[in-house]
């Protein structure tokens, strides 16, 4: 039992502020104060070999405990003093570590939050472990681009054996602490007060030798099997990293766990070295942080359009129109962050489906809780009292005016108004109320519920508190909200344009849908356009063709000539299968052909001699296209259309688009994203120069013709970071 009175800080606070050294009679407690998460910055680092060396000298310690102050234990080492003067200063996290191990006094972690990265590591590297029931621990670093450095890829699989090890590094997977004992990373649970409990455990084991303690001096359970283990684990590895180096490397490391101790640390920190010089950590650590920043959301439009200044409105309640794909999506990500939704839906038939699929969708554990939340109507009268709507019909003008203009005489005054639209203008959806400072775009990703990407809309007239409003949503339903301005496709789809237009230009100059699909997979995308065009159903991109009088259902229009429409390069080969009823994989054909209840696209000979006759017809040469060149021509002029983006203000920062294409679009993450991959990985100057070359190949594809602002930024040598307004990168 701990005394109480022993409870009070007996220690002085030398090494305060980065970790706190106090004394409960023997035991000494050090921690760590770093907030936000605690994460191991240089003067962490020092505080601790401090706090351990002063524990070491005084004969009335005889154990140590370690924690972490306020909301976790350390969640790693400080990835933004990656590339900086303060990450090589000694002590480094490896010789802390080793401190912790090497300990003569047992050494007890005591775990709340989220242990991850090296915060884990020094768990490992400790005698003991303690958590709270809701902790949670890892190795994420994979996802930084990097490995478990100070010790991970060797301690883990001591403890849980390769096959685990290879399991829970190459995925970077949170463990919560249940399942952490059980596998025997944490010794014990505890409830309570952890500070109390961590004391009165560290005074049980005093005396005790820790020799049989230390994960480093123990052998790999399943060692015999490590050939084995690592052949079976690879072709998925490969097949799941997309061409991200990390995760094969983290693998290499941990087969070094079967050799001394010693020797697999040196291996380790080689490997970590030629992770840290790639240019894919970089990228990632990027991302990670990206991801966060663009909360700190601002627009050139208007300065009170600012994180900093505007104010959410409180949303208790939000009506959803519409029970397709969609309005079901949106309504389960709603109900799962325990909003109230009232769903509206005026077809009976579509409206049963949609709540089946709710029913189905929710956890079974909270789904009579969660469908409490949900009231189903076909009566518009129902959402007078809401705080917020969100109108997910289908894709179109008429019927989205229609609908804006019932809510807005039903909806309470004060409630918002959004529109879940892939593309429309928000101010003629607007322009149809009395509110439209209370109509926002809220463009989310298929299938909603799923999806993390939020493209929020600020239209002409939508107010601070509005756009404000629509970002905290995202925030509560746990998506990546990013602000964005209002033009045809916003930033995402419009970025697509291009890309899917010169996907099927080359289908005409030789190469098959297979062709340009494997080069831009190889790239790192989930899909190539394609397979994405089957899966999304081919007749969306029609029916906004139709609409824009592009085409019509039975063909070009009248008197337009073959291949071009309004005097740009046209290639009506996606209207053809459609007007075939070849519409994607809910057709069972469409660029591809696939088997009753299977996903898997097949090359079909329907298409390639639809095709190879096309190419005849129009006098198309057919010849081999390499996938550097696939890539460069679907790629580059979609990183085109951002600069575009760009320069007219509708995205405010590129780390905005870099999200959008991360979370919406499947964009491989080691690479940053579409304006990162430009600037740092490709060379703005090559991009440019790239561009004016296909430009002059293909003048009549308007899109290659080079963006202002790249134009500029090339001459001046001006980067993608000074553009940006707010970046705290
Ligand atoms: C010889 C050399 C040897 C080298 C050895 C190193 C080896 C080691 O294995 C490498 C690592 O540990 S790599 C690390 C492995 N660890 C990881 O990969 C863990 C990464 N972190 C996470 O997964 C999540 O942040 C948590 C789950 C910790 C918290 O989630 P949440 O509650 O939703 O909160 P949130 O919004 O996410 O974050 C709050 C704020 O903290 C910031 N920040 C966070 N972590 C940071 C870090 N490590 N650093 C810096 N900053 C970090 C974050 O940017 C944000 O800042 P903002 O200014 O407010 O925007």
């Amino acid at each position: 039992m701990v005394n109480t009175m022993t409870l009070t800080w007996e220690a002085t606070r030398e090494f305060a502020v980065m970790a706190e050294y106090s004394t409960y009679g023997s035991v000494v407690v050090l921690q760590v104060n770093n907030p936000p998460v605690n994460s191991f910055s240089y003067h962490v680092r020092q505080g601790l070999v401090d706090g351990l060396e002063k524990a070491q000298r005084d004969p009335a310690i005889r154990s140590i405990v370690i924690m972490g102050k306020g909301r976790t234990f350390p969640a790693g080492a400080d990835v933004r003093e990656f590339g900086t003067a303060s990450a090589g200063m000694m002590p480094d996290l490896l010789s802390v570590l080793a401190a912790v191990d090497t300990s003569p006094k047992p050494v007890v972690s005591a775990i709340h939050g989220t242990a991850l990265g090296g915060g884990f590591e020094l768990a490992l590297a400790s005698h003991y472990r303690l958590a709270v029931p809701s902790a949670r621990v890892g190795l994420p670093e994979v996802h930084l681009g990097i490995l478990p450095g100070a010790g991970g890829t060797q301690r883990l699989p001591r403890v849980v054996g390769v096959k685990t090890a290879i399991q829970m590094i190459t995925t970077g997977q949170h463990i919560k602490a249940q399942q952490a004992l059980s596998l025997g990373l944490v010794d014990k649970i505890v409830q309570g007060d952890l500070l109390k409990e961590a004391v009165s455990f560290a005074r049980s084991i005093e005396g005790r030798p820790v020799e049989d303690r230390r994960i480093s001096q123990k052998t790999v359970p399943d060692a015999e099997k490590v050939g084995e283990v690592v052949d079976a684990a690879r072709k998925t590895i490969i097949r799941r990293a997309r061409g991200a180096i990390a995760p094969m490397t983290c693998v290499q490391a941990i087969q070094a766990s079967v050799l001394p101790f010693d020797v697999g640390m040196q291996r380790e920190r080689e490997l970590m070295a030629f992770l840290m010089t790639s240019w894919q950590a970089p990228a990632q650590q990027y991302a990670f942080f990206s991801e966060r920043e663009v909360r700190r959301w601002s627009h050139p439009r208007d300065k009170r359009v600012n994180f900093k200044t505007a104010k959410p409105r409180v949303i208790k309640s939000v009506g959803v129109v519409g029970a397709g794909t969609m309005g079901v999506g949106i309504t389960i990500s709603l109900l799962q962050a325990g909003l109230k939704v009232v769903l509206l839906e005026v077809n009976k038939k579509q409206l049963d489906r949609g709540i089946t699929t709710i029913q189905k969708t929710l956890s079974q554990k909270s789904a009579s809780q969660r469908m409490s939340l949900l009231t189903t109507t076909m009566d518009y009268s129902a959402l007078s009292d809401v705080d917020m709507v969100i109108e997910a019909v289908f894709e179109s003008m008429r019927l989205k005016k229609e609908v804006f203009k019932k809510l807005d005489s039903i909806t309470k005054p004060q409630a918002i108004l959004a529109s879940n639209t892939s593309g429309l203008d928000i101010d003629k959806i607007a322009a149809v109320t009395k509110r439209p400072d209370k109509v926002v775009g809220t463009h989310f990703f298929a299938p909603a519920n799923i999806m993390r990407l939020l493209e929020n809309i600020l239209g002409k007239h939508t107010s601070a508190e509005t756009i404000a409003t629509a970002m905290q949503l995202g925030t509560t339903i746990g998506k990546v909200g990013v602000l964005v301005g209002n033009c045809p496709g916003f930033v995402g789809n419009r970025m697509l344009g291009p890309y899917v237009t010169e996907a099927v230009f080359l289908l005409e100059e030789g190469a098959d849908p297979q062709d340009v699909d494997k080069a831009i997979e190889e790239f790192g995308f989930a899909m190539g356009p394609f397979r994405m065009g089957d899966l999304s159903g081919l007749d969306i991109g029609w029916r906004g063709r139709i609409e824009k009088g592009l085409t019509t259902e039975q063909g070009p229009p009248p008197a337009t000539p073959p291949l071009y429409r309004r005097g740009n390069r046209y290639c009506p080969l996606a209207d053809m299968l459609c007007m075939q009823g070849r519409l994607g994989q809910k057709t069972g054909a469409g660029w591809y052909r696939y088997e009753p209840g299977s996903r898997a696209a097949l090359p079909d000979p329907v298409v390639q001699q639809m095709i190879r006759e096309y190419r005849q017809e129009h006098g198309f040469k057919k010849r081999t296209i390499s996938s550097q060149e696939i890539v460069e021509r679907c790629l580059y002029p979609l990183i085109n259309e951002g600069f575009h983006i760009l320069d007219e203000g509708i995205a405010a920062r590129s780390m905005d688009i870099d999200v959008t294409y991360l979370f919406g679009y499947g964009w491989p993450r080691h690479t940053g994203g579409p304006m990162y991959y430009a600037e740092k990985v490709v060379g703005l100057e090559k991009i440019l120069r790239s561009l004016e070359s296909y430009q002059a190949q293909y003048p009549d594809h308007h899109y290659l013709q080079p963006s202002p602002l790249l134009r500029d930024m090339v001459a001046k040598g001006t980067s993608l970071a000074a553009l940006g307004t707010d970046s705290k990168l």
